[in-house]
């Protein structure tokens, strides 16, 4: 599945916004992808997800124990795509701020592949890579959906994305004129 396609099925669905939106990592953009919107619809999800498990087979040698997914967004694209690689899906989900593993126990030297929905500034996969690392999990790959930084993110391990959109993202006290006219407002679920 290409860019295109991935991008298609989200225009479908009514997830690409615009307007000024807060990001999870504080950049503010004109764009969100409203990953929920595409979630919602089990098809279109499974097309998404299936083509994503394809690619994590093909750059992931060797056993996979656990998809891990960080909560909220992450949930139903790990559990999916989960569902295409044979393997359980996790997930992580904030406590007190923090992205920690309540309600599973996973034995050290696992070997997990994180499933995210988006890719800004990969701040969510390295707080998951750092979560994970703590237990004794070897994270041996990070997958996602869309990565808006088009290949300029890294985490640390590798980043298989099943399409690469980049989209522009600016600091709070750097903002266009067009954008700061606008009033902002936070999709996403952290610091709720
Ligand atoms: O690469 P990053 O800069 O971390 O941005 C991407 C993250 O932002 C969104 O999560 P968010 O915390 O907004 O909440 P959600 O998962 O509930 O949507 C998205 O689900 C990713 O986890
Ligand atoms: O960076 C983010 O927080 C983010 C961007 C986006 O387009 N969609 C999303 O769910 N989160
Ligand atoms: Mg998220």
């Amino acid at each position: 599945m290409n860019t295109d396609e991935v991008l298609g099925i989200f225009r479908e669905a009514g997830a690409v916004l615009e307007g000024h939106f807060i990001l999870t990592s504080g950049l503010r953009s004109p764009v969100f992808l409203q990953k929920a919107r595409v979630f919602m619809h089990a098809d279109k999800t499974e097309r998404l997800c299936k083509a994503l498990a394809e690619k994590i087979r093909a750059g992931v040698p060797g056993k996979i124990d656990y998809v891990v997914g960080p909560a909220i967004g992450g949930l139903i694209p790990a559990y999916e795509t989960s569902r295409h690689l044979g393997v359980p899906a996790i997930w992580v989900e904030r406590e007190g701020g923090e992205f920690r593993l309540r309600r599973f126990e996973i034995a050290r030297g696992a070997r997990v592949v994180i499933v995210e929905d988006i890719v800004t500034t990969g701040l969510s996969i390295r707080e998951t890579i750092e979560c994970l690392r703590e237990l004794g999990a070897e994270v041996v790959a990070a997958a996602c959906i869309i990565d808006r930084s088009a290949g300029k993110t890294h985490v640390g391990v590798p980043l298989i994305a099943l399409a690469e959109y980049e989209v522009p993202a600016y600091p709070a006290d750097r903002l266009p004129p067009e954008l700061a006219a606008i009033p902002a407002v936070k999709p996403g679920s952290r610091n709720i």
